[in-house]
């Protein structure tokens, strides 16, 4: 595949001419993972589901495949998952449900959002904006390596999207490069994938192993619990080292010893990386959560310093953090909304009259849990004037 060049006009941290596809160790990524559990709804080419018009297949993961959706009124696309409702699969249930409940009330510019669910007897369908430049995961594996600078620009846009997340008490924790596709002009990044997040609190930690090997943080191997941000740290230090590697630092065809070399933390850093570059990622990939950088802290190290951008990590990174600001925990008070209610509801949570005992108690105790998250995130959502926080500059800018 031949991807036009990730940026034109590109001054001081010049993106390098793109490289001939490079056989690297990123090809072996999809080894250890899970094999697709065969959902596959049978929407064939021109099948019509609501407003959308079914194309081609455009990519496939555990949870089947993904098929391009034309509206046919507007002509928008969307890339459609479609999921059998079976009774017996609680646990897909729960993920789908998560997914399509964070694709609709998540709004920032490097998150794919969910533009309509519909629900038959027999499937669910979650159309999520289309986002068309391909996975990162492709774009490495056809040019190459990525310059440090333009992987700086990717991880300032990924690093803002985390802080929002965790912000809002959501641990992604199925991080990859596969879960990263770039806009179509390829100067953007946006997260998808939601259906392992979860909701992390300092107090009940979180225990259930999941997402892709190369990407799990140690202490996830041994099974030992944690609380949730720190995992996305370990995964996004990975991502970063794929970007400017343009192949995994954690390899083996042998699980068990690539067990082993993840809990090592031992990295083979290529000599052509700068050491501001090595020194952030040792800081993400250290093996002992509790001396692993947090999220906030990662804008201080000097790899971002080299770019202006950075201006735009500190103030986000300074907020209050973790948890939502006093503006938005203002929005909390009864008498509740009752579409995001009626949302939250329709999303897999408790009945009504229970959601709004439970936000009650949140009120009165002034306690920030992840259904309050949820729920103001859920009046943003419905806001007529919505506020989406700006986007950061896209690669192509000057700086
Ligand atoms: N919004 C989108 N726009 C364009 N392509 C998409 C979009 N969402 C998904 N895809 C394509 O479909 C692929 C699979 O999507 P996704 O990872 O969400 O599926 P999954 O079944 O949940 O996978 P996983 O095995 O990671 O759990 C992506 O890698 C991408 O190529």
């Amino acid at each position: 595949m031949k991807l036009p060049p990730l940026v034109e006009n590109y001054s001081s941290e010049s993106f390098a001419v793109p490289r001939k596809p490079t056989l690297s160790k990123i090809d072996t990524l999809s080894r250890h993972q899970k094999s697709t559990s065969g959902y596959v709804g049978t929407a064939g080419p021109g099948r019509r589901i609501g407003n959308w018009i079914i194309k081609r297949t455009i990519g496939s993961g555990s949870m089947g495949k993904v098929k391009l959706a034309i509206h046919t009124i507007t002509g928008e696309k969307a890339a459609m998952k479609m999921i059998p409702i079976t009774p017996a699969n609680t646990k897909q249930t729960v993920r789908i449900q998560r997914e399509a409940l964070l694709g609709r009330v998540l709004r920032h510019p490097n998150i794919c959002p969910v533009v309509e669910t519909i629900k038959t007897p027999t499937c669910t369908y979650i159309l999520f904006e289309y986002i068309g430049g391909g996975q990162l995961l492709e774009y490495i594996l056809a040019n190459g390596r990525l310059d440090e600078g333009i992987a700086r620009l990717f991880m300032i846009q990924l690093l803002d999207a985390l802080r929002y997340l965790h912000q809002n008490l959501i641990v992604h924790r199925d991080l990859k490069i596969e879960n990263i596709l770039l806009t179509e002009d390829l100067r953007q990044v946006k997260l998808i994938d939601f259906g392992l997040s979860n909701f992390y609190s300092q107090t009940d930690l979180l225990q259930t192993y999941c997402g892709s090997l190369y990407f799990a943080a140690p202490e996830l191997l041994d099974a030992v619990p944690y609380t949730g941000p720190e995992v996305d740290v370990w995964s996004l230090g990975v991502v970063l080292y794929v970007m400017v590697c343009g192949r995994v630092p954690f390899d083996d065809v042998s699980v068990p010893m690539l067990h082993s070399k993840i809990k090592s933390g031992k990295i083979e850093f290529p000599s052509y990386l700068s050491s501001e570059c090595r020194v952030l990622m040792s800081a993400m990939l250290n093996v002992d959560p509790k001396k692993r950088i947090p999220l906030e802290q990662t804008s201080r190290f000097p790899w971002f310093k080299q770019s202006s951008f950075c201006n735009y990590l500190s103030p986000l990174m300074s907020s209050s953090f973790p948890g939502i600001s006093s503006i938005r925990s203002s929005m909390l008070k009864p008498p509740f909304n009752i579409k995001v209610l009626q949302l939250l509801h329709d999303h897999g949570f408790s009945s009504i009259p229970e959601l709004k005992h439970e936000l009650f108690m949140a009120y009165t105790e002034r306690k920030t849990t992840p259904l309050v998250c949820l729920y103001i995130l859920g009046i943003e959502s419905f806001a007529p004037t919505l506020q989406i926080p700006k986007a950061l500059p896209p690669v192509h800018s000057r700086y």
